[in-house]
């Protein structure tokens, strides 16, 4: 029998704690159908942690009945009432559990514990409520009248099985955007995370049970992309996907379905958001903001403001005392352990993405010949993990590689524009369109560039303060539908409308 929990140790924390290794299907852990495994590493370390099973598409199939009989059988004549206390006793669950899951957080994906996984703790527990509270309340239909003999009304209907797809830059956080939705919706779900960070998604099966959810209810498959995530998005008996990741496998998965039974689609894809700094702006609120935005997390942020422009009268005092506050605030050097308090910019994910990311750099640096900056020497001395230093590449055209293309590290570009028009066209020519950000006192050039914008958030003098309770999601290649707010469960419900003949003749 292969084994299916190991006990971790993080010493740093005094946290102990016993990490499932198998499938979870049924509400029970179990090994992969040809005993497969994949092995997960600390990405600041570069040393792996433990190995976990690896599902296939006949476990695709087997997750898929479970979650077929749990919807035919049980979720969907559960009242919407009782699914939001089985998300309330979840919430109480996390609660309790958040320093650990924390924890998995920083030792599987890299994330700094107390600025970076205690912060999407934190959002969880926020959205968990949100979603916990939702469950009797946005799944009403409307009432139609329509003529003296004849009205409609409308059923707003949970879809039935869905799958989720998540990415490995906030492992827990996305799962629980889509996972706390769909449940509050009434569906039941199969679940893939990403396969390098899939440790916090499985502890956590350990609470949905703890939570009474039925066997059943939500699957957890992890497994390769490739194979588990091409299983789900294609198969016959799954109404409804959703995916964060890539823009390239979002066009895959959205194939896949077209290709099969035409489940319903719901994309968070890539981005490369512009952030407008204009001459009348506070500067130094202006830089924190923009630091945070594509520093935290390691710039490893679907909506990161990766292009930052700025008005050509302030952009030399914007460009010193944004190295200034990079080197002050985000560095990274000497501080490689993501326990400790003082490292703030975590390593990125792999060693894949640390060379793709040092690929760009290389670029920008030899074959661009951009101004550069970065907060540290690099490669970094010392550093056993994937650690980038922030970097920031100045006057950079917009045919840049680096300006277009979505890096997904601590690298910034930042250029000058002229006036509004000039912002505008800049900062629209991208086929991105997820985020935004503006910097300026004119309330009316704000609200004029909330307009004008092509992206599904704007954010006016702060950037990346998303909230559980506004819908989130792109327009053009970043993305189709949205998630989080009412959107959050709205996206797991169809309509279906009634029609009701009153007529005594016919
Ligand atoms: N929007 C976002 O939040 C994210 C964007 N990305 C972007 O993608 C780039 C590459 O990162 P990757 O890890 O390769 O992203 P990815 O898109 O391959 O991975 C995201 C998820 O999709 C799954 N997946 C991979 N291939 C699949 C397929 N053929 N069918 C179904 N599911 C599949 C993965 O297993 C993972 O769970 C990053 O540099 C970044 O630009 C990556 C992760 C998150
Ligand atoms: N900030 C959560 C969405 C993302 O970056 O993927």
């Amino acid at each position: 029998m292969p084994t299916l929990y190991t006990d971790i140790e993080i010493p740093q924390l005094k946290i102990s704690l016993k990490q499932p290794l198998g499938l979870f299907i049924n509400n029970e852990f179990c090994p992969s159908s040809d005993g497969k495994t994949i092995e997960t590493v600390n990405p600041a370390t570069g040393e792996p942690i433990t190995s976990f099973q690896a599902a296939n598409e006949k476990d695709v199939d087997k997750a898929v009945k479970a979650a077929r009989a749990a919807f035919d059988n049980v979720w969907s004549k559960t009242s919407s009432e009782q699914r939001g206390i089985y998300l309330s006793n979840l919430l109480k669950l996390i609660e309790e559990e958040q320093d650990t899951l924390a924890a998995l957080e920083t030792l599987d994906a890299g994330k700094p514990y107390h600025s970076n996984a205690k912060g999407d703790l934190a959002q969880i527990l926020q959205l968990t409520r949100y979603f916990a509270g939702s469950a009797d309340k946005f799944d009403k239909g409307a009432t139609i009248p329509l003529t003296f003999n004849k009205f409609a009304y409308t059923l707003k209907v949970p879809f039935g099985v869905v799958a989720q797809i998540v990415p490995w830059n906030y492992p827990l956080a996305m799962a629980c955007w889509k996972l706390q939705g769909a449940l509050a919706a009434g569906n039941t779900v199969i679940i893939k995370p990403a396969e390098n960070t899939s440790l916090s998604l499985l502890y956590f099966a350990t609470l949905i049970k703890k939570a009474g959810f039925p066997p059943g209810v939500v699957n957890i498959v992890p497994g390769y992309g490739s194979l588990v995530g091409q299983a789900l998005a294609s198969h016959m008996d799954i109404d409804k996907i959703s995916f964060t990741g890539s823009t390239k496998v979002g066009g895959f998965v959205l194939e896949a379905s077209g290709q099969s039974n035409l489940k319903d689609v719901t994309l968070e894809c890539g981005g490369k958001s512009p952030a407008l700094v204009f001459e009348d702006a506070d500067l130094d609120k202006a830089i924190d903001w923009i630091a945070a935005g594509i520093f935290y997390n390691s710039g490893q942020n679907c909506t990161a403001n990766s292009r930052v422009y700025v008005q050509s009268s302030i952009y030399d005092k914007f460009v010193e005392k944004f190295k200034e506050t990079a080197k002050k605030e985000w560095d990274v050097a000497e501080k490689f352990d993501p326990f400790d308090e003082k490292c703030i910019v975590g390593p990125v994910i792999s060693s894949t993405q640390y060379d793709r990311i040092k690929s760009y750099i290389e670029r920008g640096k030899r074959e661009e010949k951009l101004g550069m900056f970065q907060t540290s020497e690099f490669p970094i001395g010392g550093a056993k993990g994937y650690f980038i230093p922030p970097t920031i590449f100045t006057d950079v055209p917009q045919t840049s590689k680096l300006l277009q293309d979505e890096i997904f590290g601590p690298v910034v570009v930042v250029s000058k524009f002229t006036n509004y028009d000039d912002a505008l066209k800049l900062a629209n020519d991208t086929c991105y369109g997820l985020a935004s950000a503006v910097f300026t006192k004119d309330v009316k050039k704000a609200h004029m560039f909330a307009r004008d914008i092509k992206a599904g958030t704007v954010w006016i003098n702060s950037s990346n303060d998303e909230d559980v309770t506004v819908p989130f999601g792109g327009f053009k290649m970043s993305g189709i539908g949205r998630e989080l707010g009412q959107s959050g469960v709205d996206t797991y419900l169809q309509t279906k409308a009634v029609h009701i003949n009153l007529s005594l003749d016919n």
